[in-house]
């Protein structure tokens, strides 16, 4: 059947390794809809894009940039861009494909797209990186728009990327279009709320995971992986509810203290180092350590493929929350849920950012933009209300909250798909 993709050979490891394994496990529970199952399968459009750079030193250079539009059958797409060295045309494809379920998980307008370059940014200057980001916008200005495809922050990228990306954007449609990109700043078109906005929503379903497991967030301990846009948001907010940060990992190291991190002295040096290895109110230990931390709620939030079998089988949490995209292997997925951990699936768990995205998205066509209480309320409402709907469905069919969240999402994705219906 996977007479096309014959370029992708996935290791059932891989980002879309994991992402095929995890639609085989929803078609059972799509009843008639699972006919239309492939579609699911298949990234719609891929665009690979060659971007040259003139760097500082007159020498060129060129980078890999993709962007992959999965799903487009319920809007236009959406879905951030990445900027890492380990950028690669498959992990862009999973992260479009999950792109498409989390937007239908909250029932998002859109469908799901993704995009990256392969580039290490913290080796490029300021004048470097806006150069390569004005250059790929350019390149991938053929499917991006408005109505088309609207990209935003992930990892590697903030609103100073988005702000290039929507003036490069303006200037070659002429006119100012900020509806082309969300995670813009506030000045320009960009929406209260939306930089902590991934980490709100971790915190907002992972207070109501805690909830039912009676697990209490007062004195409860966080070990976080990643402490960039998305893990430091949600650990503030954990903090704020009485849990303490135990250990953090992060490219520059991992960083333990039993009795809890004082979350503004570790901003402090995270903002002038740019990580938390050097932190020193707490104890410098060994990377692999961290995942026999002591701890009740782990928050992956870095990047794919960091739960692995044998990690799965270490955990002492009893919940993870998915602030990152895929950081479960399938087979580590089932183990967790073998040893009675709950796991808060990314394609919900981390879908705040791309909620407050869309609410960028609309007060930017309406031009009236509201406050941060209004924003962060509306989250909350919709986070909570589509984990409820998920938790219905898992316990009406005994799956894990992945496969009901899979399962909620893609019973509307196939729906529309199947009312468009086919053009012969
Ligand atoms: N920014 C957003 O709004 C959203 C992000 N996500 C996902 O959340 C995850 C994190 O994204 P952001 O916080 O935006 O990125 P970021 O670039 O702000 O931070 C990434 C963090 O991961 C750490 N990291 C990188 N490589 C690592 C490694 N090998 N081991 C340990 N830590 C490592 C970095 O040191 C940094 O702390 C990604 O999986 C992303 O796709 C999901 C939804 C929305
Ligand atoms: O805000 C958005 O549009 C997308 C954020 C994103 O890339 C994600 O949810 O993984």
């Amino acid at each position: 059947m996977h007479d096309t993709l014959s370029f992708i050979t996935p290791d059932p490891h891989s980002a879309w390794g994991t992402y095929l394994s995890q639609v085989d496990r929803v078609l059972p529970y799509l009843g008639p809809l699972a006919r239309w199952g492939e579609t699911l399968k298949r990234p719609k459009r891929a665009l690979i894009v060659d971007v040259p750079i003139e760097m500082d030193d007159g020498t060129v250079r060129h980078f890999e940039g993709y962007r992959v539009q999965h799903n487009l059958s319920r809007g236009p797409g959406k879905g951030g861009v990445r900027y890492h060295p380990a950028v690669t045309l498959e992990e862009v494809m999973a992260l479009s494909a999950w792109m498409t379920v989390k937007n239908a998980a909250v029932n998002l307008p859109y469908g799901g797209a993704k995009g990256g370059i392969r580039v290490d940014p913290r080796q490029l200057s300021h004048k470097e990186l806006e150069r390569m980001t004005r250059r790929y916008t350019s390149e991938i200005g053929l499917v991006i728009g408005p109505q088309q495809d609207i990209p935003a922050p992930d990892v590697g990228t903030n609103p100073q990327v988005m702000a290039w990306m929507m003036d490069t954007y303006s200037m070659n449609v002429g006119g100012t279009a900020t509806g082309v990109v969300t995670g813009k700043p506030v000045h320009l078109g960009g929406s209260l709320g939306r930089v902590k906005a991934t980490g709100r929503g971790v915190f907002v379903t992972g207070r109501e995971a805690a909830r039912r497991i009676h697990l209490n967030l007062d004195g409860a301990r966080v070990a976080v992986q990643g402490f960039g846009n998305v893990g430091s948001a949600a650990a503030e907010m954990f903090v704020g509810a009485g849990a303490k940060i135990v250990a953090v990992q992060d490219h520059t190291g991992t960083i333990a203290n039993p009795a809890g991190m004082d979350m503004g002295a570790l901003m402090e040096v995270v903002r002038r180092d740019g990580g938390a290895g050097a932190f020193t109110q707490a104890e410098r230990i060994d990377d692999e350590a961290f995942w026999d931390t002591d701890c009740d709620i782990l928050i992956p939030a870095a990047l794919e493929g960091q739960i692995t079998l044998a990690r799965a089988n270490r955990l002492k949490a009893r919940l993870v929350l998915e602030g990152a995209n895929g950081p479960t292997h399938p087979d580590a997925d089932d183990a967790l849920a073998e040893r009675g951990i709950l796991v808060v699936p990314d394609v919900i768990c981390n879908a705040g950012g791309v909620t407050v995205s869309y609410f960028e998205w609309v007060q930017d066509f309406s031009s009236f933009f509201w406050t941060e209480d209004e924003i962060n309320l509306r989250l909350d409402k919709i986070m909570v209300d589509a984990l409820r709907r998920i938790w219905d469905t898992a316990d009406r069919h005994k799956i894990t909250l992945r496969t009901a969240t899979f399962a909620v999402a893609c019973e509307r994705i196939l729906m529309a798909r199947q009312e468009r219906g086919l053009y012969p």
